[in-house]
């Protein structure tokens, strides 16, 4: 890279010309990527202009590139508001081992730390290329005193907002930190920051209020919708009620008849030689010191699964089951102890022995990016359609072929709606998760379209046809019916039960 990139004393900000081949350099360079995947390339050269960007793009797409390659190349830092510190912690830590000047600033920063941070950004002409921040750290007015300064020496090249969904109280993830976000348009002017929001699930009622609260103005904004297709994923949706499952037996053997029936397929294409064995004996080590237990070689490799539940209980039950029925399996939540969860997070990762899946809550999902996940089986209905969609996005992230199931039943669907009232959420937020839970529902109920097509309908950015063999409908749409009036309890049934109140419990969650 030339010098005068880094250069802290390089003129003021203004669009950046950068030879196309530059580009390609630096991904190859410090990235260490063969060639830029489809619209990256044009998306950068967008960024690399100043102009403020608008993405909507698939789970896996590599967003996270669209800002930090151009952050290495503009003058000035760049700050990525993450909400999450897991989020953080992977991309920073993959940045500093590229060799970029890299830093995190939230509630888990050391002291030390912190101070060298506050005082590089304090000087005006920051070393530091990207700066991920939370939203809470950037409603501090200490910490937008201190942001005023840097860019009163126009060294604030970018404001990148992950997950940007976060700021609308009609998304999943409603985070009211990311409502005040809008500070930087508002209050830093000559030069304006550019700003990039990025996401992967919003619907147009939150594009709508990205726009709005990040006060970005429709003339100066180019928004790319790359759509939210996922062709390699299989989706699938089985049924079952409290009785049973569609094929009238307990639904546990149906999961685990499913995984074994894939260990099977996978082992008898690697004795045929068509797939390489991976997994080697590994020994994984967890930031926090602890270790997994090392492996026997292995004659086949794992399949590595992720299965979401709702309560901290059930992760745990299933977890234990699993086991016993010979599918190595993990528990994680939150209310595990910090060391677990990292143990698990790890070995998991490094595909060591034991950790095949991980039997998770919604507290493992935005930022995981392990790329040979087979599979993500939903065993509860999710609480809203963006969330099922986020967490399904976590297969197949290295392109090829991944299953996900969704094991739905009615009883679900109404233990959710009693869970979530118990959450007492504001009005939008509540209004909000019932449409996005409703269209869940219709998804999992519509037995007449395909299950790409619905998902396109849902988020209305970008088209897709109908997928033909990548999912249960299309392959196979009268059994798909069939197999639903077989499984799911009577809507007569359900309701009675939620007179009786059957539904609410008093579980822990996440
Ligand atoms: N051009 C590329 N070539 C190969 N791999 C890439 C490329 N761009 C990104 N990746 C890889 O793709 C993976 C997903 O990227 P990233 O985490 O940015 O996804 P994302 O779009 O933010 O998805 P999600 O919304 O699911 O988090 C990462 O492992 C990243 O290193």
């Amino acid at each position: 890279m030339p010098s005068t990139v880094l250069n802290p004393l390089a003129p003021p900000r203004k669009p950046t010309t950068i030879p196309p081949h530059q580009l390609d350099y630096v991904l190859r360079k410090v990235f260490h990527k063969p060639s830029f995947r489809p619209h990256q390339r044009e998306i950068i050269l967008a960024a690399l202009a100043s102009t403020d960007l608008l993405i909507l793009a698939a789970t896996s797409f590599g967003k996270s590139l669209c800002y930090q390659l151009p952050a290495i190349l503009h003058h000035g830092i760049t700050l990525v508001i993450s909400p999450l510190l897991a989020l953080m912690a992977n991309q920073v830590s993959a940045l500093h081992s590229a060799g970029i000047a890299v830093a995190s600033l939230n509630s888990t920063t050391p002291l030390a730390e912190r101070r060298r941070i506050l005082d590089d950004l304090k000087s005006g002409h920051p070393i530091i290329r990207l700066l991920y921040v939370t939203p809470e750290t950037c409603v501090q007015d200490g910490f937008r005193k201190i942001i005023r300064v840097v860019h009163a020496q126009h060294e604030l090249a970018r404001v990148a907002v992950d997950e940007a969904h976060c700021i609308s109280e009609w998304g999943h993830d409603f985070r009211p930190a990311y409502k005040q976000l809008g500070w930087f348009k508002r209050e830093l002017h000559d030069p304006e920051v550019p700003v990039m929001c990025v996401t992967a699930t919003a619907t147009e009622r939150v594009v709508g209020d990205i726009v709005r609260m990040m006060g970005l103005e429709e003339g100066r904004l180019r928004t790319f919708r790359c759509g939210a297709a996922r062709g390699n994923l299989h989706f699938e949706v089985r049924y079952k009620s409290d009785e049973g499952d569609e094929m009238g037996r307990d639904p546990f053997e149906g999961l685990v008849g499913w995984i074994k029936g894939m260990q099977r397929r996978k082992r008898k294409m690697e004795e045929a030689g068509l797939l390489k064995l991976k997994g080697k004996p590994t020994t994984a080590t967890s930031t926090t010191g602890l270790t997994a237990a090392p492996s026997a070689t292995r004659s086949h490799s794992p399949i590595s699964g992720i299965i979401y539940t709702l309560s901290r209980t059930s992760c745990e039950l299933l977890a234990t089951a699993l086991t016993a029925a010979g599918i190595p399996s993990k528990p994680f939540h939150a209310g595990l102890p910090a060391p677990t969860k990292s143990l698990t997070l790890t070995a998991w990762a490094a595909s060591s022995p034991g950790y095949d899946v991980v039997v998770a809550t919604t507290a493992f999902g935005m930022g995981i990016d392990k790329h040979d996940v087979r599979f993500v089986a939903h065993w509860c209905l999710p609480k809203s359609f963006e969330g099922y969609y986020q967490e399904a996005g976590r297969a197949g992230r290295d392109g090829r072929a991944a299953s996900c199931v969704l094991w739905y039943g009615r009883e679900d669907r109404d233990r959710v709606v009693g869970f979530r009232e118990g959450e007492g959420e504001r009005r939008t937020a509540a209004w909000g998760r019932a449409e996005s839970l409703r269209a869940l529902v219709g998804w999992a109920e519509g037995v007449g379209k395909c299950r790409h097509v619905g998902i396109q309908d849902y988020f209305g950015n970008g088209e897709v046809g109908r997928c033909g063999f990548a999912c249960d409908v299309c392959k196979d749409g009268e059994g798909v019916r069939k197999r639903m009036e077989r499984g799911l309890a009577s809507e007569e049934w359900c309701s009675t039960q939620r007179e009786m109140g059957v539904y609410e419990s008093g579980e822990e969650y996440y």
